[in-house]
């Protein structure tokens, strides 16, 4: 995977170059002020903690992977201050606890911190979004508004749960659609007015044919069963072109909110897909940046206004990065969604930096249940996720 270095980009002295390129609202004369009570707390300790999180259902396949079950243990870090302050939250992918751990202890919030940017030096990013939590702890503010929004923005959320749960045995027999039909249900019951439906059945699963056949069935189903809701479709980088285009056709008339990694993203296949959406008068986004993403090659992809919603998953470039990546999807105007599946811990995290930012059409919902965490008081409300106003990300491990 190639990482284009977000966090890198903006440390050291380059950091103060990026502020006055990018001032945000809200930080003028708080600047200081905030730093000084940052500065009277030093880190202690950097933890590394394992949570138990849970679906409320059986999370099935997709189109490239088998089931996911019924939950999992996630990786997180916690920060603790000389004050007994703490902050916590997910870790980045592939940084060290180590390198985290040997930049931040000793040192003072305000050092390796800035309310205003993110994390200071790449050498923290481990510990990248515990610390948004740990700050926006000891100022007594929740992360969006310790990015500069008073108010959040609230953004729609769809519901990231709907996978090929029609293909899960039940006594040995194949759910069958019906089961997709009961999610969607059940997810409208939680609050989401956006469902986001796998594709790809036969990429691995059924026979191509076969698989093409089901995927329509269920995407007309759900449109037909919730006509007030939104339909994602996710091909997981698991339906060929030709195929993406029988598919297309099949569901003629079902109007796709987004259209997220049909294929393996290049310039050739996407110019393709836009000819074939406009031949076909087909009103939708395109959606990519998630499964393996090389960042210098998104840029060119959406400098060729062949993208149109950037998912990089929060965990690959963290709060930080994301910070940075901002302004620039603004300028080149493409939306932002930073991927949150794996739980709700990533979804309500991901609802601070959009509410902070704005330019988001819509969040990855994951809903968890966990013995572990409280959750905090996240809300969806007419299809939009309302961030928690407590303090950080208001969310608590239990133990
Ligand atoms: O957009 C999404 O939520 C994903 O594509 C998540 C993937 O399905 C994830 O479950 C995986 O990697 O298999």
């Amino acid at each position: 995977m190639k990482r284009r270095n977000f966090i890198q980009t903006v440390s050291g002295g380059a950091a103060a170059a990026y502020l006055a390129a990018n001032p945000l609202l809200g930080f003028s004369g708080a600047h200081s002020a905030q730093a000084r009570e940052l500065s009277e707390h030093t880190i202690d300790q950097v933890l590394t903690k394992r949570v138990r999180i849970q679906y409320p259902r059986f999370v099935s396949k997709n189109a490239i992977r088998g089931n996911h079950g019924w939950g999992y243990d996630e990786t997180i870090c916690e920060v603790v201050t000389n004050q007994g302050a703490k902050g916590w939250g997910v870790t980045l992918w592939g940084r060290s606890a180590e390198e985290a751990s040997a930049h931040l202890v000793g040192k003072k919030v305000s050092e390796v911190f800035a309310p205003e940017l993110g994390l200071i030096e790449p050498k923290g990013a481990y510990a990248d979004i515990a610390l948004h939590d740990l700050a926006g702890k000891i100022l007594n503010k929740p992360v969006y508004e310790l990015m500069g929004a008073k108010q959040p923005e609230t953004t729609v959320c769809y519901s990231g749960m709907i996978y090929f749960d029609d293909l899960t045995p039940f006594y040995n027999q194949p759910m069958g659609v019906d089961i997709i039909l009961k999610e969607c249900q059940f997810d409208y019951d939680l609050g989401y007015r956006q469902f986001k439906l796998k594709i790809g059945r036969g990429n691995k699963w059924m026979p191509k044919a076969a698989g093409i056949k089901r995927d329509i069935e269920v995407t007309k189903l759900v449109a037909e069963a919730f006509p007030d809701c939104d339909i994602l479709v996710d091909g997981n980088d698991g339906y060929p072109l030709e195929d993406f285009e029988q598919y297309l056709k099949g569901i003629e008339g079902v109007k796709l909110f987004w259209i997220e990694e049909p294929f393996r993203e290049t310039i050739e296949d996407y110019t393709k897909l836009r000819a074939l959406l406009k031949e076909m008068g087909i009103e939708t986004l395109l959606a990519d940046g998630e499964a393996s993403p090389d960042q210098d090659f998104l840029m060119q992809l959406m400098e060729a206004r062949l993208m149109d919603v950037h998912l990089t998953d929060i965990q690959d470039i963290g709060y930080t990065g994301w910070r940075k990546l901002m302004p620039e999807l603004k300028r080149l105007k493409v939306f932002a969604s930073p991927h949150a599946w794996g739980s709700q811990i990533k979804t309500n995290a991901v609802a601070h930096l959009t509410g902070a930012y704005g330019n988001t059409v819509t969040i990855e919902g994951v809903t968890c249940i966990s013995d572990d965490v409280d959750l905090g008081n996240y809300r969806l409300e007419n299809g939009k996720l309302i961030p928690s106003s407590a303090p950080g990300f208001g969310m608590q491990l239990n133990k």
